[in-house]
């Protein structure tokens, strides 16, 4: 397919920031069809452990799944690290078990801690990111965070001789864009002009075009750097602290949340139990496959329905309790983007006081009104990528959460 005007492949670029990435065109050609079964997930147990896995970011709400499912799915685990700016007590009740499971408090802004986390490693998992689009941070904070500690990450990989470094991305590096552009199921391949202006977007293409132009780089010992790039849509799932503002609101409305988009707009979505098997496994795979998924971007993708970023949180609130009120926008379209400046004006004019920070400004009103829905199998063909939710489980976990949760509505 074509990578006309940026692409979904990652050509992306930001108003004044360049940007770029290659296309799946790897060493072997891009036509690989992945034949050997990976499906079930659980490698040979009568393998040894002997790697060394390092994730940072490894407390958050992704970061925290990806630990627990490397625990549970990666039987060549010696040892793993888990690096964090803030780490969870939660981490204490993994030490019992086979692995050694290193906690590590660390800023990926500091070079030296980055390089003392990652030396002896022999994969990375970097998912470590200042997740903001709410204005919470300054754009130099986020920047900081998202390309300078991806930066520190390869560097590190680079000069302590770390081979393979799959980096977290985001649907965001692709859209939607400052048009409003809709992507409406499309792939990695499909034409789309990638041009942003928010700082959270822009930070995390440009992190992944640095992790994709590092594929190939000698590490420490003469071998080559293997770099890989997972876009998640938006993850949903236990854990999830949006899910969980949406739902304390609608108990704070009587039980009851108001439309705001139409019914039309999808949203892509993904379960966060498949997004962080498809890192175990991508990391697997990288080892076997450098040369076919070395500087490669996958979208992460299951199967969860198409449906407006509303709608599909109903999904889980519906169960517990909440409404969604009206079948159309109770709110003309030309009002939200009022309020939503509005909001903007009087984050900027409070923000000597304090922090005033709704989930309504420009840009999530963009976000939330433009359709960006994938429908790809590039993981499948590239490393046999299966998701090891189903909808109705990912559903039901998650609404069991939601339910656990204190206060529940029912
Ligand atoms: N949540 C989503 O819908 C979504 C979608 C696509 C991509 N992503 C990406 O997935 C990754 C994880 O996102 P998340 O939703 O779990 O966010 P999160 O905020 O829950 O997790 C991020 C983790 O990174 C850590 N961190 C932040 N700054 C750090 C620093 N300077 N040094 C070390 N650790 C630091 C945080 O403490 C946190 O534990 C991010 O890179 C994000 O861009 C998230
Ligand atoms: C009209 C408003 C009230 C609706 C508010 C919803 C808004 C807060 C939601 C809508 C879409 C959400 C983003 C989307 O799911 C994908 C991502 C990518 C990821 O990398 C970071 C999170 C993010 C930006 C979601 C943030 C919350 C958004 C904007």
């Amino acid at each position: 397919m074509g990578q006309e005007g940026g692409g979904a492949s990652g050509r992306g670029r930001c108003v004044g920031r360049p940007a770029g990435a290659p296309k799946e065109d790897g060493p072997s050609g891009g036509q690989f069809e992945y034949l050997r079964t990976v499906a079930a997930g659980m490698a040979d147990s009568t393998e040894v452990r002997e790697l060394v896995y390092l994730v940072t970011g490894g407390c958050g709400f992704l970061g925290e799944h990806v630990v627990r499912m490397l625990l549970q799915r990666e039987p060549r685990l010696l040892e793993l690290r888990v690096f964090d700016l803030h780490l969870g007590a939660w981490l204490e009740e993994l030490k019992t078990g086979p692995v050694q499971v290193t906690a590590i408090q660390g800023d990926v802004t500091q070079a030296h801690e980055v390089a003392a986390a990652v030396a002896g490693a022999h994969v990375v998992i970097h998912t470590a990111g200042l997740v903001d689009v709410f204005g919470r941070a300054s754009p130099e904070t986020i920047y900081e965070v998202n390309v300078q500690g991806t930066k520190n990450v390869i560097e590190a990989c680079v000069q302590t001789g770390t081979r393979f470094l799959v980096y977290t991305s985001s649907m965001e590096v692709v859209g939607p864009n400052i048009k409003g552009h809709h992507f409406y199921r499309g792939n990695e391949d499909t034409p789309y002009e990638a041009v942003h202006r928010h700082p959270y977007p822009c930070s995390k293409a440009q992190a992944e075009r640095l992790v994709l132009e590092a594929n190939g780089r000698k590490v420490h010992g003469g071998l080559p750097l293997v770099t890989c790039a997972l876009r998640p849509t938006g993850i949903y799932g236990e854990g999830h602290q949006i899910m969980r503002d949406f739902y304390h609101q609608g108990l704070r409305l009587g039980g009851r949340l108001f439309r705001t988009i139409p019914a039309s707009v999808e949203h892509g979505r993904v379960y966060v139990g498949n997004v962080a098997w498809m890192h175990v496994l991508v990391a697997r795979e990288l080892q076997q496959r450098a040369a076919l998924m070395g500087g490669q971007v996958y979208f992460c993708y299951d199967q969860s329905p198409y449906k407006s970023y509303e709608d599909f949180n109903m999904e889980f609130l519906g169960p517990c309790g909440l409404r969604l009120v009206e079948t159309r926008p109770l709110v003309p379209y030309w009002l939200l983007m009022l309020l939503a400046a509005l909001n903007a004006l009087l984050q900027w004019l409070l923000r000597p006081l304090l922090l005033y920070a709704p989930l309504l400004n420009p840009y999530t009103l963009a976000v939330a009104n433009t359709a960006f829905t994938v429908n790809t199998d590039k993981a499948q063909r590239h490393f046999g990528y299966e998701p090891l939710f189903s909808w109705e489980d990912s559903r039901t976990r998650t609404i069991r959460w939601v339910q656990a949760m204190e206060g529940s509505a029912r």
